[in-house]
């Protein structure tokens, strides 16, 4: 049998790593999840993310501590220049996986959580309360309007859909501990970027970049040279899996739901589907499944999954049911 470069882990092993070292949640903790909107289980919780929290957190520290031996070695006394020590930069972590995967869910989670006040008592090189900062590539999405001209409407979300050298640059930036970087705004609601908004990041403790296509390998430069892809400033990531079948069930689940509450908004994009029948907007959900999304994830995003630190495999009720680390 070939090796694998990956541990898999089944649920009750994963969570019984974290018993050995438990930090239970308080009760504003769960307040707070809670007030992210989205529909957690606190099993769930305690049972994949907290783990997976500390995990991020020991890869936090070795990254500090790979820094710390870095400085001792460039500093020789001998050099007439001696350079200053290289401080550190956002830790930047990646969230992978298809459209409707559960990509924002695990990215809020683990915002919430890594953004915790550190209990007393636990080293960490980050500050007491860690500043964890979330962006979404759909940003980097091509305007409407270019996507028209260059005929991609029907492939949005596809790599070429994107501004791939502004995305790359952005995180490159943010990684180098740049005080500010910038990038644009996508709107569901108008289904398209909007004009003149920017969102700033200002060097956060932790980034979290969340899409589709954050695990592509570089685009070859016009001359031929390779170029470096976002994937190559992640210190950590995490790719999201589960069945296709499942992912579809999700995607027309959020389309159902979106149509009760989003698309009531006569600006929306959709809003059209709130004045046909259910069956008719479905249809136009699973037609826009199968054409587009479902051909994105078996043609561009599943074909990433070995390249991430970390796979989760969610079951068709979205527990997390194996997790694959890879080896170091
Ligand atoms: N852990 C979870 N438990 C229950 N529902 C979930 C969970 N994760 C995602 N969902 C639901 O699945 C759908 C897709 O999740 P979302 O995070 O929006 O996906 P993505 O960002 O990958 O498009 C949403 O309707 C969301 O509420
Ligand atoms: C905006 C998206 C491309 C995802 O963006 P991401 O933040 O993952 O880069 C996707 O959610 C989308 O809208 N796809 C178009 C097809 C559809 O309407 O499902």
């Amino acid at each position: 049998m070939p090796t694998k470069p990956y541990v898999d882990l089944g649920r009750s092993e994963w969570s019984a790593l974290h018993e050995r070292t438990p930090l239970p949640l308080t009760a504003t903790e769960v307040e707070a999840l809670r007030g992210l909107g989205d529909v957690i289980d606190l099993d769930e919780v305690r049972d994949i993310y907290l783990p997976l929290s500390r995990l991020i957190n020991l890869y936090v520290a070795a990254t500090h501590e790979l820094r710390r031996s870095l400085n001792a070695f460039l500093d020789d006394p001998r050099r007439p220049e001696r350079p200053a020590p290289q401080r550190g930069t956002p830790f930047v972590i990646g969230v992978a996986g298809s459209v409707a995967v559960g990509k924002s869910t695990v990215s809020r989670l683990l915002q919430a959580l890594l953004s915790r006040p550190r209990p007393p008592g636990e080293e960490s090189p980050l500050p007491t309360h860690p500043r964890v900062e979330r962006v979404t590539t759909d940003g980097f999405l091509l305007p409407t309007a270019e996507l028209e001209r260059r005929g991609l409407m029907s492939r949005k979300g596809f790599p070429e859909s994107y501004d791939r050298r502004a995305l790359t640059r952005f995180v490159a930036d943010v990684k180098a501990g740049k005080p500010e970087a910038t990038a644009p705004v996508y709107s569901h609601l108008h289904y398209d970027i909007v004009p003149g908004e920017r969102l700033t990041v200002r060097r956060p403790d932790i980034l979290i970049v969340e899409g589709l296509n954050v695990l592509q390998p570089a685009l070859p430069g016009k001359d031929g040279r390779t170029r470096l892809a976002v994937a190559d400033h992640f210190d950590f990531s995490v790719y999201v899996d589960a069945r296709t079948s499942d992912i579809e069930r999700w995607y027309l689940e959020r389309f159902r739901a979106l149509r009760a509450t989003a698309f009531q908004d006569p600006r929306s994009h959709f809003h059209r589907f709130t004045a046909v029948s259910e069956e008719e907007a479905l249809d136009y959900a699973r037609t826009t499944w199968r054409t587009v999304n479902e051909h994105n994830l078996r043609q561009n995003i599943a074909p990433t999954r070995g390249r991430a630190t970390l796979q989760l495999h969610k079951a068709a009720d979205h527990t997390v049911q194996r997790l694959s680390l890879r080896k170091l």
